[in-house]
């Protein structure tokens, strides 16, 4: 899916919503347990749904991996679901990958090749041949982590050079020599706040995914008032307060209406912002 694409999806659904996918087995509901694929079933439920209300899904990649080969069997089902039934959500595979080049191919290719996401998270650390095996798939992205949203990210990303530049902005600048903002995304938590005018000055077309509202606290006011452009530019990610809204039978429904009031919020802030004609 091509960044016009993912504005277009965004106008179309009053919604910059990402769903978090962070499916623990130990959270799920209980009867889902007799399912002969509990994890995949859960996501099914989710997906079914919330998607009237968001415009991409991010499975987080340590949760199927926990699981040994039954959780990647059960992401990759998930990706295939989402492929067949919801051809127009835009698909994250939240990895952070990055590692020497020819391992980074590696990487690629089986986010690319063979499960088919659009997007992989990568860290920067590694610098641009680590990067780069990912860019070679033209229709694809790569969100590269720059300033995240954990207490953290003060301990290397905003630590400073002589010249009083901060690594998250080096991180910035120097990417973009590696591929434009049709094929780059960024990483920076909801929870940075005023931070976003900062990012905003060195990457003011890119789209940032936003994870961090929610259960981390972050505030979705402060997203949109500090990080949103004329073309939206935000995927916010929210994980556990829409998937664990509830955890009875009717998890799924509650999940429906968590997914729906973050939606409400995001059409008023994209009406603010003149992006859409009318409130939803
Ligand atoms: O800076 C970052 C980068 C990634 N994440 C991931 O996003 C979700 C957040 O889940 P919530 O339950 O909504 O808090 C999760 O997969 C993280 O690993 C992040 O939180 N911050």
């Amino acid at each position: 899916m091509n960044k016009q694409q993912l504005f277009e999806n965004i106008k179309k659904k009053q919604s910059f919503l990402c769903v978090g996918l962070d499916t623990d087995i130990k959270k799920i509901p209980q009867h889902l347990l007799s399912e002969e694929d509990p994890i995949f079933a859960f996501n099914k439920a989710i997906i079914d749904a919330t998607a009237d209300y968001c415009v991409a899904y991010k499975p987080n990649l340590a949760f199927y991996e926990s699981l040994g080969v039954t959780g990647m069997l059960s992401f990759e089902k998930t990706v295939a679901y989402l492929r067949e039934n919801y051809p127009d959500q835009f698909i994250i595979a939240d990895a952070k990958r990055g590692d020497i080049g020819n391992t980074s191919e590696m990487y690629a290719r089986s986010f690319f090749d063979h499960i088919k996401v659009d997007a992989v998270t990568v860290a920067p650390y590694m610098g641009e041949d680590s990067v780069k095996p990912f860019l070679i798939y033209p229709e694809a992205w790569v969100i590269l982590l720059a300033l995240t949203s954990n207490k953290g990210s003060q301990d290397f990303q905003m630590t400073e050079d002589a010249n009083g530049e901060r690594l998250f902005e080096k991180v910035l600048k120097k990417s973009q020599d590696w591929a434009t903002d049709e094929q780059m995304m960024y990483v920076v938590g909801a929870t940075q706040g005023k931070m976003f005018l900062d990012i905003r000055k060195y990457a003011p077309n890119h789209f940032l995914l936003v994870p961090g509202v929610g259960a981390q606290g972050g505030s979705l006011h402060e997203v949109a008032q500090y990080g949103m452009n004329d073309e939206c530019g935000l995927l916010v990610n929210s994980s556990r307060a829409i998937i664990y809204a509830d955890k009875s039978e009717n998890f799924a429904s509650f999940a429906r209406k968590a997914a729906e009031e973050v939606q409400r919020e995001m059409a008023g802030y994209l009406h603010d912002k003149g992006i859409i004609p009318c409130k939803a």
